[in-house]
């Protein structure tokens, strides 16, 4: 995952971006860009590190002009360390583009070829965005023969695009001097939203990952953008929109809902709040029929995602909800940090056990999900050092038992705790008492209750479904070896090393 945004206004949009970038933080912290535009002239700055690092007052001064858009990133294809992989891309063929991309291209390694000996276009860097920007220029060349470009072409190429390529997008790009395109990916994996200012001069319009972009920089939320569908607004501020794609179908990403988004989102009519809650309504009741309500003395959440969940899980079971863990507000998310051994230090460094909480009880811990076991790990430790007498552990979301290659950085079963392990083991790794996950189908109920108009979800790395249907064996090899000659720390060398030998047997 990664925060998009775009903007197209009548004043200037470089600190509007900025502030909806910081409210996306939450969505990549590895790498920051903005680009705008006066006239024809693209301003662009790009760096690793966080929104409030990358910009300094003298960049942003750089910025000027009343369109543009900008990008928080969290790779989950080329490379993490590198700085000309930050978004947005830019080429300037066959007009100025720059585009921002949330997902991941499943076919990006046949795409590149294709590129290469046919589409006559070059790439310099393993970035699937890069790949993305560079079809959408080879098609629009093709749409518009003929100049002023209009909404017709810019249609007609996104639904090029939406034939070419495979996986999941949620893109913002910009045309020099024509304005600003968004689309979807038919399956609807990635979230994409749209909202609006109204002005004396005209429409402000804001495009963003997250509604709660919109809403915390005082727009109104329109709508989301529909799986497939493309919306373009032009210099004069006036939106189009159409279907781009052949058999659309509504599929968000269940994690979205698990973990990714920011709760006070609301995603394709779901409240990701309500959704949590829900999450811990049914975890509830598979711990009640996993221990005697006794056994638990007190309920206490793995901060920051779990909360809401393990609020609504203490309610049901009627026992006390306690703070028992105190985040450093100042260390990130720890899941989406590259490599292993940071990872495993951050869990330490974030988060800190308040003795009282523990001494002598029964803990029931709350996470939303599990997925490497750093974080449950090190925290049923801390709990036992703490003085907790017996430590639970319930987890909100279902074993993660799969590779996800839709843009959340888990490419290789072999760094899932979950993969090939049956809960007793990885109990017995996390060294917990009891361990008691969701259920796949009732994580999807509570879900889709929100929204009775979903098709179904993305939730491969749980139920190993594509939902896609078309990424080959190809494809995985392709993204694995991909990610795995990244420059890596040696545990995250060690797990792809098991992980490459593990598909080659
Ligand atoms: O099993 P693991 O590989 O450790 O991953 C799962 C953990 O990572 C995430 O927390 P994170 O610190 O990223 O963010 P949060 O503060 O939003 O909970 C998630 O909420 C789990 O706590
Ligand atoms: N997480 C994402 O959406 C990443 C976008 C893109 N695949 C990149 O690695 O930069
Ligand atoms: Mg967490």
């Amino acid at each position: 995952m990664c925060g998009i945004v775009g903007v197209t206004s009548k004043s200037p949009v470089n600190q509007l971006i900025y502030d909806a970038l910081l409210l996306l933080q939450h969505r990549g912290q590895d790498a920051a860009g903005i680009v705008t535009a006066v006239g024809t002239k693209f301003f662009m700055h790009k760096a690793r590190g966080m929104v409030r690092d990358v910009f300094r007052t003298r960049n942003m001064r750089a910025l000027p002009g009343t369109i543009g858009l900008g990008q928080v990133r969290y790779p989950t294809a080329g490379n993490a360390y590198s700085e000309e992989e930050a978004q947005p891309f830019y080429v300037n063929a066959p007009f100025g583009l720059v585009l921002v991309h949330n997902g991941n291209i499943t076919n990006a390694h046949a795409l590149k070829k294709e590129l290469f000996g046919i589409d006559r276009r070059h790439l310099n860097t393993e970035s699937d965005t890069e790949v993305l920007i560079n079809i959408l220029a080879h098609e629009l060349e093709l749409a518009a023969r003929d100049l002023p470009l209009t909404a017709v072409e810019v249609f007609k190429a996104i639904s090029a695009v939406h034939r070419r390529v495979k996986g999941s997008y949620a893109v913002v790009a910009m045309i020099a001097g024509y304005g600003l395109v968004a689309f979807r990916d038919p399956y609807g994996i990635r979230p994409l939203c749209i909202g609006s200012m109204p002005g004396a001069d005209g429409t402000e319009w804001m495009i963003a990952s997250e509604s709660v972009a919109l809403e915390g920089t005082g727009h109104h939320f329109e709508r989301d953008i529909a799986p497939g569908e493309a919306v373009f607004i032009d210099m004069d501020g006036q939106l189009h929109a159409q279907q781009c794609a052949v058999a659309p179908s509504l599929n968000p990403c269940v994690f979205e809902f698990v973990y990714l988004a920011r709760p006070d989102s609301v995603i394709d009519g779901i409240s990701v709040y309500h959704a949590r809650l829900n999450m811990g309504e049914t975890l509830a009741q598979r711990v009640i029929n996993t221990l005697p309500p006794n056994e638990i003395d007190v309920v206490i959440p793995i901060p920051e995602s779990s909360r809401p969940s393990a609020m609504q899980l203490a309610q049901k079971l009627g026992k006390p909800y306690r703070e028992g863990f105190v985040k450093n507000r100042y260390v990130g998310r720890t899941f989406i940090m590259p490599g292993q051994s940071v990872r495993k230090k951050s869990v330490r460094q974030k988060l800190n056990a308040i003795g009282m909480e523990f001494k002598g009880r029964n803990v029931l811990l709350v996470d939303d999900s599990i997925v490497r076991g750093t974080t449950s790990k090190e925290i049923v430790q801390m709990a036992r050092e703490a003085g907790a007498n017996k430590v639970y552990m319930a987890s909100a979301a279902p074993p993660v038992r799969f590779p996800n290659v839709y843009g959340i950085d888990m490419p290789t079963n072999s760094e899932l705790i979950a993969h090939g392990r049956t809960t007793e083991e990885i109990r017995q790794y996390i060294g917990c008492d009891a361990l008691i996950y969701q259920d796949v189908d009732a994580m999807k109920r509570a879900v889709s209750a929100l929204n009775p108009a979903l098709a179904g979800f993305e939730a491969s790395c749980f139920d190993g479904h594509y939902i896609t249907g078309d990424v080959t064996a190809a494809d995985f090899d392709a993204i694995l070896t991909q990610r795995s000659s990244q420059p890596q720390d040696e545990e995250t060398a060690d797990r792809t090393r098991l992980a490459l030998q593990n598909a080659s047997e």
